[in-house]
This record gives C-alpha cells, sequence and structure tokens, in this order.
C-alpha cells in the first residue's frame, strides 16, 4: 500500500512470517498422509491511521493470522496442496477484513516423504527428503490472483557430459577450455501459473502437487539426460536454458519459469614438485568447494500475442 501523506509518500504492509504447522490426514483404512508447512503472510490494508496516530482500530493484528493458519489447518478436513492451502488462506483474509485489499502468502514445505520398508511404502511413517516445495499467492480483493510455485534446493550434480568452450578469453583469463568436466548445481526453480482469478483455479484436489512432482521430473530429466548416453552441456547457461524451455513446453498453464542455477565449482587436484609428480589430475580427484561460485539465473516467460 503506498499512499500520500504531508507530501511524502508511505508505503507499508505487515504479516506474519514463518508460521510453522504441521498437519495429520487419515483416511477410514488407516492410511496416514502429513504435510509440514511453514507459512508466511503479508497483508495490504487500509491502516493508515496506526502508523500516522498510534490509532490500531483498523490493524488486523499479526497474532490474529497465525491462528487463522491453525483454524484453516483444522478446517482442511481432506489433504490439500498448499497452494489451495495459501489461496484459501488469501481469500479468507481479502473478504474477511474490509480494510484489506490483498494478501501475499508464502509457503515452504518440509521435505516429509513417505517411508519404504522393504519396498512397501508405510502407513504412518515418513523421512525427510532434500529438495523443498514452495508457494507464493496473491489474492487480492477483486479475486484476482497470482499463484507461482517453486523448489528450492534441488541439488544435482553430474561427472562428466559437460564442457565450457569458446568464452573470451583476455589478460586476466587462465580457465583452460574443456569438454570434459563435473557439472553440480543446487537448482532454484519459480514458476508463474496462468490462472489469474479464484474462479479458474483447477478444482481437481492435489493438482498443484501433482504439477510440482511433474515440474521437477522435466527439470531432472532435461538436466540429465538418458540414463545411459547422458547429454552434453557446453555450459550452465545452455542448460538453464533447456531446463526453463522443456518445462513451458510441457505445461501449458505454467507462462514463465525463473531458474537460479550456481554453478558449484570442483577443482582438479594437481600435486606435483619441479621433479616430483605426485597426483596428476585425470578427472578423477577433485577438491569440492561451495564457494566462490558462478551465479547463473535467468526466467523465460511466454509473449502472449494481443489480438
Ligand atoms: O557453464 C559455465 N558458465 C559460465 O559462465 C562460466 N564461467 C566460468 O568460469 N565457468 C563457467 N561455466
Amino acid at each position: 500500500m503506498a499512499e500520500k501523506i504531508k507530501g511524502m509518500r508511505l508505503e507499508q504492509r505487515h504479516g506474519k512470517a514463518r508460521v510453522r504447522v504441521g498437519r495429520v490426514w487419515k483416511t477410514e483404512d488407516g492410511r496416514h498422509s502429513f504435510a509440514e508447512w511453514s507459512v508466511s503472510i503479508t497483508l495490504l490494508s487500509d491502516c493508515l491511521p496506526a502508523y500516522i496516530h498510534g490509532d490500531n482500530s483498523s490493524i488486523v493484528a499479526t497474532d490474529t493470522m497465525k491462528n487463522t493458519v491453525y483454524v484453516k489447518a483444522k478446517e482442511c478436513s481432506e489433504q490439500i496442496s498448499m497452494e489451495d492451502f495459501a489461496i484459501g488462506l488469501g481469500k479468507h483474509f481479502t473478504s474477511f477484513y474490509e480494510q484489506v485489499t490483498a494478501a501475499i502468502i508464502k509457503i515452504v514445505e518440509k521435505p516429509w516423504e513417505r517411508m519404504y520398508i522393504d519396498g512397501q511404502s508405510h502407513e504412518h511413517g515418513f523421512k525427510l527428503g532434500s529438495e523443498k516445495h514452495t508457494t507464493e499467492v496473491t489474492v487480492k480483493k477483486s479475486g484476482a490472483l497470482l499463484v507461482t510455485s517453486g523448489i528450492e534446493g534441488l541439488a544435482v550434480l553430474k561427472t562428466t557430459k559437460s564442457g565450457f568452450e569458446g568464452f573470451v578469453r583476455d589478460k586476466y583469463t587462465i580457465l583452460p577450455e574443456t569438454r570434459e568436466r563435473m557439472l553440480a548445481t543446487e537448482v532454484t526453480a519459480s514458476w508463474r501459473y496462468s490462472f489469474e482469478s479464484l474462479s479458474s483455479i483447477p478444482a481437481k484436489p492435489l493438482y498443484f502437487n501433482e504439477r510440482y512432482l511433474n515440474v521437477k521430473k522435466v527439470l531432472v530429466d532435461t538436466f540429465f539426460g538418458p540414463p545411459k548416453e547422458g547429454v552434453y552441456s557446453p555450459s550452465v547457461q545452455s542448460t538453464l536454458y533447456q531446463m526453463a524451455e522443456a518445462v513451458l513446453a510441457r505445461f501449458p498453464d505454467i507462462s514463465s519459469i525463473q531458474l537460479k542455477m550456481p554453478n558449484i565449482h570442483f577443482l582438479p587436484i594437481n600435486l606435483s614438485t619441479k621433479d616430483n609428480l605426485i597426483v596428476k589430475f585425470e578427472d578423477d580427484v577433485y577438491l569440492p568447494t561451495d564457494e566462490p561460485h558462478g551465479s547463473i539465473e535467468a526466467s523465460l516467460s511466454r509473449i502472449l500475442s494481443k489480438m
């Protein structure tokens, strides 16, 4: 919310960050599902008197926002995607409070995965996985909507089929050209759905969970290529673009995707003195590093033709 006061501009918003909630759903035959979410709420709300006059009469307390997360979690009697949960919260805040014009709900899911024991899925046992599913939903009072979902911390590595050649060489350049190197990254992705109003959201239960898994699979499959032969990557940039393009080609309901793919370096180990070669690098022994890392990011969007 931006407003003019005394010839100046005030922009303000308030909310509650990182409200943690765990929710169990149980079917009659004894199978449990579980989700753990960290929910952050931001409300755009007409509450200027609080800033200017110390008058809190139009403030929705952030404590109330926190409680609402638990109430709404309780009300979800069936398993629900966190995108749908976020949309429900946004709908609540924008319709229940007159002064609230928009709500931005962000959720990060802790990656609890169903446990398998001797190949059989466990009815109520879960273990922590690695990459996280994220979402950010903006709901306006008008019913206008913006839904993005994403992945954080998808760490992937391949030991060959990667190179980097033909880049700028100048007096500061020492990096050798190569067609044989390790490629490692930790993908952060976020994609925007094309649904723009509450009424256009798919009614299918767990639609967004299924999409998340599908998108993750397309990203991973494109990064690695087929299991036997793989696929050659001429740069992180090229692989990133192919991953983004594959997602947009495959999913018509996704209108744009942003990818961040740091180039996490594994340095060749060469140990030698003037007359003693102790370890010669043969694409085998590396020094793993976290920093510095290359930082490569891009977003790809459909250009919608206006008729
Ligand atoms: O795939 C790469 N992209 C770069 O931009 C870059 N820069 C660099 O030093 N190594 C690499 N690798």
